[in-house]
Formats: structure tokens, C-alpha cells, sequence
């Protein structure tokens, strides 16, 4: 795809910007004019078209952002499509819009994802992928785990320059703080909001972060939202394309691969389909060894197993208080006060279960490191 000159000189963030922005709650035909506007702004050698050699669609899915594709007719007959994504309304409250552009920048170099073409007001313009977006069953096909779990290892490997320092529990507590003092106007949502215990969420957080940090999990560049949706393969080329980072950031492995394993359930929460151990032990072996899958020793699948299992809690708690907020902020048509409650349920269902792995396995190493240093 060759939009400008200006996008692909992009080496050090000279991203193409444009202050335009377009109004996010117009049907799409109206919106066209100011789409038409942005791109020959952003784009100068579509900036003598008119706007007949520009068309516009919705792009279907997501929950959080409007996406449009827009194809120009360029003056000899190419055509190009480009995605341009209009964020949704108060989205700042839970995504870190300038950690996202820099995760986008250093991933779109390594190879992941849509390329950024340009900046806006309120979005951004990125590469068309020419892919079908997985489906929640899909992610349990094996050769596509396979792939998913070495493509999600590359990813993991990224190195994004600044700080490293990990954000899960930054985020979990930024998100607890916003979720525990919410009021809505809304007198039936009031009244299932004031179910909630705050100070018990409260506690199972502190009580997660305390058991997490004694498993030593490495600190990777984490996807941290690494649903079907965000997958897409082209079939005839065999590829598998990781999309959208918006809650990228680092964070523990163990985080990004429960996270991800959670997301077997779907937008539904039909946990019932969460990977059975062997499915697990299928991905972790395809994650820590992508050529010689068969090698991974017992040690490191049962330590990934451990991780895994606790982190997958902590995901359903940074969801969980992630769906209050969006229940408050976001105006899009989705019962996320119901989301919190599918999400924290399932985090009481399988917490004793989960903490108890972990805790064995930390009493076992210890008295492992014992017995060795006799
Ligand atoms: N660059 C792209 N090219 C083609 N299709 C895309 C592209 N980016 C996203 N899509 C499609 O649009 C869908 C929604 O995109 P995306 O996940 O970025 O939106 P979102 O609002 O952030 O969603 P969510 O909040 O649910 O993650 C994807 O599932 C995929 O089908």
C-alpha cells in the first residue's frame, strides 16, 4: 500500500497530523465531506481528487472505537482502501492514546499489525489488512493456537524504548479508584452499581498482586487485549495478523496468555470453553519453543501453567472494573454493567482454585530450593 511519501517516511514518528477531526455520531454517508477533507489533508497526493473517487463503509465490530474503510480511485484507476478509526467518545478514561501511538510505531516496525499512516483530531488512519477476523472458536483450532502462541512469543519480544516497568496493577488500581466512585443518572443502573463491594474487590486485588509477585513472571511488551477480534488471517498467505494495542503496555506474560485464554469464552462469557489443560500445554509448548515445540521440559510447561492460571485472574479484574467505567463514559449500546458482573463472577468462581495452584507450586519451589542447597 502507497499513500504518500510523507507516511513512509516515518522512521523517527513523523507521522503525518492533521488537527481536523470528524464528528463520530453522524450516520456514514454524511460523515463523508469531512472524511474526504481529512484524507486529502493528511495525504497530499490525493489532495487534487474529487470527492466522487472517495467511498466510505462501516468496518463491523469493535466495542470500542467507530472503524471505517475508505478506498480513493487515485487518478490512474488504483485503487486504495485505508482504515480510518474515529475513537470512541471519552475512550481516555481507560486507553493512554500517546502509549498506544508509540506501541504502534515500534510494532507496525517489527512487522505486527496494520501500518500507521497518519494522525488526527480524534483518530487515526492505518493500512487495510486484507484478512477474515478470527471467530472466539477458532482460537482453540490447534494449528491456529500453534501459530497464535509463536506469532504472541515475537510480540512479546518487541522492545519498546522507555520504561519498562510493568502497568498491570498501575492500571488495576487507576481503574478501581475511577470504578469505585461512580453515580449514574440512571436509576436501575444506580441500583445494581450499589450491589457492588468495593471494599471486597478491594481486597481480592491486594491479595492477587501479593501472590502474582512472588511467581517471578517475566515482564514482556503485553497485547493485554488479545481477543479473536483482534486477530486476522489471510488464509491464502498463511499469515496471522495481531491488530489493535491499544491497552498495550509492559506487563507480565502470564497476564497477556490468561487474558488471552479467557477470551476462548467470547463476548458471551461462555467460560465452559476456557482451554482444558492439554490445550494449555498445546500453546505454552508452541509459545517457549516455536521450532522445537516437542523439547519444552514438564518444569517450565507446569511454571507457565502456575502463571497462566493466576494472571487469568487478574484479567477478569481489570475487565471487570474496565466495563464500570465504560458502563458510565461510553456511549455505546452494550450492557457493560452486566459485563462486570459476568466477568468478577467468574473471578469468585475460580479463585480459590487458581490461588491455591499458585500457592502450592511457591510452598513446592521452596522446599525444592531447600533440598537442593543441602
Ligand atoms: N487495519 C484493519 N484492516 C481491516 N480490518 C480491520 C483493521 N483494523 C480492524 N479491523 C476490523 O475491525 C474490527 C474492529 O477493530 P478494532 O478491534 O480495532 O476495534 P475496537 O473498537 O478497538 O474493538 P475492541 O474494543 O472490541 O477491541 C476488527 O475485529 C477487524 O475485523
Amino acid at each position: 500500500m502507497d499513500v504518500s511519501g510523507e507516511a513512509r517516511n516515518n522512521s523517527n514518528l513523523q507521522i503525518p497530523y492533521s488537527s481536523l477531526t470528524v464528528d463520530h455520531t453522524l450516520p456514514v454517508p454524511d460523515m463523508k465531506p469531512s472524511l474526504v477533507k481529512l484524507c486529502k489533508d493528511l495525504f497530499k497526493k490525493w489532495s487534487n481528487l474529487d470527492e466522487s473517487h472517495f467511498s466510505a463503509q462501516r468496518v463491523a465490530g469493535g466495542i470500542t472505537n467507530l472503524l471505517l474503510k475508505v478506498s480513493v480511485e487515485e487518478q490512474d484507476g488504483n485503487i486504495v482502501h485505508v482504515t480510518v478509526r474515529l475513537y470512541g467518545p471519552n475512550t481516555e478514561y481507560v486507553i493512554d492514546r500517546e502509549r498506544e501511538l508509540k506501541a504502534i510505531h515500534y510494532l507496525s516496525a517489527a512487522g505486527f499489525g496494520a501500518k500507521l499512516l497518519g494522525v488526527f483530531g480524534n483518530g487515526m488512519v492505518q493500512s487495510f489488512i486484507h484478512a477474515r477476523t478470527l471467530e472466539p472458536l477458532d482460537l482453540r483450532k490447534p494449528k491456529l493456537a500453534a501459530e497464535i502462541a509463536k506469532q504472541l512469543k515475537r510480540f512479546h519480544q518487541v522492545d519498546i524504548p522507555g520504561s519498562k516497568e510493568p502497568q498491570l496493577w498501575i492500571d488495576i488500581s487507576k481503574f478501581f479508584e475511577r470504578a469505585s466512585s461512580l453515580t449514574f443518572d440512571d436509576h436501575e443502573k444506580q441500583k445494581r452499581y450499589s450491589t457492588i463491594s468495593f471494599k471486597e474487590v478491594h481486597t481480592e486485588i491486594i491479595k492477587l498482586k501479593e501472590l502474582t509477585g512472588h511467581l517471578n513472571a517475566p515482564v514482556v511488551f503485553s497485547h493485554n487485549d488479545l481477543l479473536s477480534g483482534n486477530l486476522m488471517l489471510n488464509e491464502d498467505e498463511e499469515k496471522l495478523y495481531i491488530i489493535d494495542f491499544e491497552y498495550g503496555s509492559y506487563s507480565y506474560r502470564g497476564f497477556d496468555i490468561g487474558n488471552h485464554f479467557n477470551e476462548y469464552a467470547g463476548y458471551d462469557c461462555d467460560y465452559t470453553l476456557y482451554p482444558n489443560k492439554d490445550e494449555q500445554y498445546h500453546f505454552f509448548r508452541h509459545y517457549l519453543q516455536s521450532e522445537r515445540a516437542d523439547k519444552v521440559s514438564e518444569k517450565d510447561l507446569e511454571a507457565l501453567y502456575v502463571e497462566t492460571s493466576c494472571y487469568m485472574l487478574a484479567s477478569h479484574l481489570y475487565w471487570a472494573l474496565w466495563a464500570l467505567i465504560q458502563a458510565k463514559m461510553s456511549p455505546i449500546d452494550f450492557d457493560y454493567l452486566g459485563y462486570f458482573f459476568l466477568r468478577y463472577n467468574e473471578y469468585k468462581k475460580q479463585k480459590d482454585t487458581c490461588l491455591s495452584l499458585g500457592r502450592s507450586y511457591l510452598s513446592e519451589s521452596k522446599t525444592r530450593g531447600r533440598s537442593e542447597d543441602n
